[in-house]
């Protein structure tokens, strides 16, 4: 994850802002790094996506609003599912799920991973195949475990021991994974970072307690073990994390064909791969990961001598995370004076950190554009703040904006598909946005936006 980097340089009168950000040559331009495929400004100076003018679907649907770029979606869902065509490919629904993605997620091809119980309401209600769904977590209840055997999900992620004796005393049969840490630290947040040995996931290879697990599950009745399963984190760009994690976790393989007489016959790698928010980051594309991922598996299998297991991953943000915009309306602009003459432009918008906690919870970057006209102003850096009652209610910290940005403009932030909506809160009691499906000229509500009513529903009085 690129984070907002410490150490302002301060002219007299303006801010240069962190050392990586350049004013744009063009501040009306879309960056294609880090907007939908179709998204495009009009020679009227809107902003376009799927066809649909933002504007005449601000005034529909009200604001603020997530737009999701149907054909982008797609367009990325299958370019995994054909970049890793040996793989299966599960698409990692916490990042985001409602019922039409998950039908698109297995129009495409691809399975899918749920984490929760309400995750598995939605995609069994969206009529996903229960086989073509991976269970994942690391608290599943027995009612929860119940639920997902007797719907018949095609793997359960085993997390803890106690879920092994849950998933006995359920009976019948189970295909399960067994999570497990390699010990890595993946470059990324902290937060979000899962194979370092001190955090909540998995089973530890180090301490023995991977090794127990395995023996455990093999010793269950009614529990077929598919393999190994290993999750380093999220947004990560550099595949050296990979490569030690499936080093460390073919290794464990290895040794249940050698102790244990046991081929497993698949493994799982996790998700995990980054995308740009900023012209900073510089993702793979799903070829060049399927290149680099097969080339670690293939050669430390070599040097083991064993067959290489059918493989798997599990990638959420890397679909959904750029098909998405959230569109807002500006309703203030201050300038506030800073020591040394220096003047930050905070823009206000009519969302904030219940729609978007990454910037808050995780110092994530974000950039973003004026969604409704093209200016001829000089570029000015601006912070795009929120409505919450909350000073770190910060959308995007830093971002080159026409200097007449002004009440009434819409500022459209790209890349808010993965764990933006997904994260939502009613915080304030502000009502979650809805996600606006946009192709070909057309709109559809997918979630539509909440109520008062939804807010109230809750209360018992
Ligand atoms: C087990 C597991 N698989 C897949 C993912 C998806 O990660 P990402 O959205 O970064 O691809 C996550 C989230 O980090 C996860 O915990
Ligand atoms: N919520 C995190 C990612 C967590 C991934 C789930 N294991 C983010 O916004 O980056």
């Amino acid at each position: 994850m690129t984070t907002h980097e410490a150490g302002w340089a301060h002219a007299a009168g303006a801010l240069a802002g962190p050392s990586w950000l350049r004013p744009p040559e063009d501040v009306n331009a879309l960056h294609p790094l880090l907007w939908s495929g179709t998204a495009r400004r009009a020679d009227d100076g809107g902003v376009e996506v799927g066809g649909v003018d933002l504007r005449d679907l601000l005034a529909e649907h009200n604001s603020p609003a997530y737009v999701l770029d149907e054909a982008d979606f797609r367009a990325r869902a299958r370019a995994f599912r054909d970049a890793f065509k040996d793989y299966d490919v599960f698409y990692a629904g916490k990042a985001f799920l409602c019922t039409s993605v998950a039908r698109w997620v297995q129009e495409e091809g691809l399975n899918l991973d749920v984490c929760s119980s309400g995750e598995l309401t939605v995609a069994l209600r969206a009529g996903v195949d229960p086989k073509r769904i991976g269970y994942h977590g690391n608290n599943k209840t027995y009612p929860e475990l119940r639920r997902a055997v007797h719907a018949g999900v095609g793997r359960i992620i085993v997390d803890s021991f106690q879920e092994i004796d849950r998933l006995v005393e359920i009976g019948g049969e189970q295909a399960v994974m067994i999570r497990v840490t390699a010990g890595v630290e993946a470059h990324t947040h902290e937060y979000i970072a899962t194979a370092h040995e001190d955090q909540k996931f998995g089973f530890s290879i180090t301490n023995g307690d991977a090794w127990q697990a395995i023996q455990k599950v093999q010793e269950a009745e009614g529990l077929t073990l598919l393999g190994l399963h290993s999750h380093i984190g999220s947004q990560i760009f550099d595949s050296s994390g990979f490569e030690v994690a499936a080093r460390r976790v073919l290794a464990l393989h290895h040794r249940v064909s050698e102790e244990l007489g046991v081929t497993l016959p698949e493994l799982d790698l996790g998700g995990g791969f980054g995308i740009a928010y900023t012209t900073q980051d510089d993702p793979s594309d799903p070829a060049q990961l399927a290149t680099e991922m097969s080339k670690i598996v293939e050669h430390e299998c070599r040097a083991l001598g064993i067959p290489e297991p059918h493989l798997s991953i599990e990638p959420g943000r890397a679909i959904v995370g750029p098909s998405v915009c959230t569109v807002y309306t500006v309703g203030t602009v201050k300038q506030v004076a800073l020591d040394g003459g220096a003047v930050r432009t905070y823009v206000s918008v009519d969302g904030g950190m219940s729609d978007n906690i990454r910037t808050a919870l995780y110092g994530a970057d974000y950039s973003c554009t004026i969604a409704n006209r093209r200016s001829e102003a000089p570029p000015t850096i601006a912070r795009v703040v929120g409505k919450h009652c909350e000073a770190g209610d910060i959308v995007v910290m830093d971002e080159f904006l026409p200097a007449d940005v002004q009440p009434g403009d819409l500022i459209a932030v790209p890349g808010t598909g993965a764990y933006c909506r997904s994260m939502a809160s009613n915080y304030n009691h502000a009502l979650r946005p809805p996600i606006i499906a946009v192709r070909d000229g057309g709109t559809q509500v997918l979630l539509r936006r909440e109520t008062e009513d939804d807010l109230l529903a809750t209360d018992m009085g």
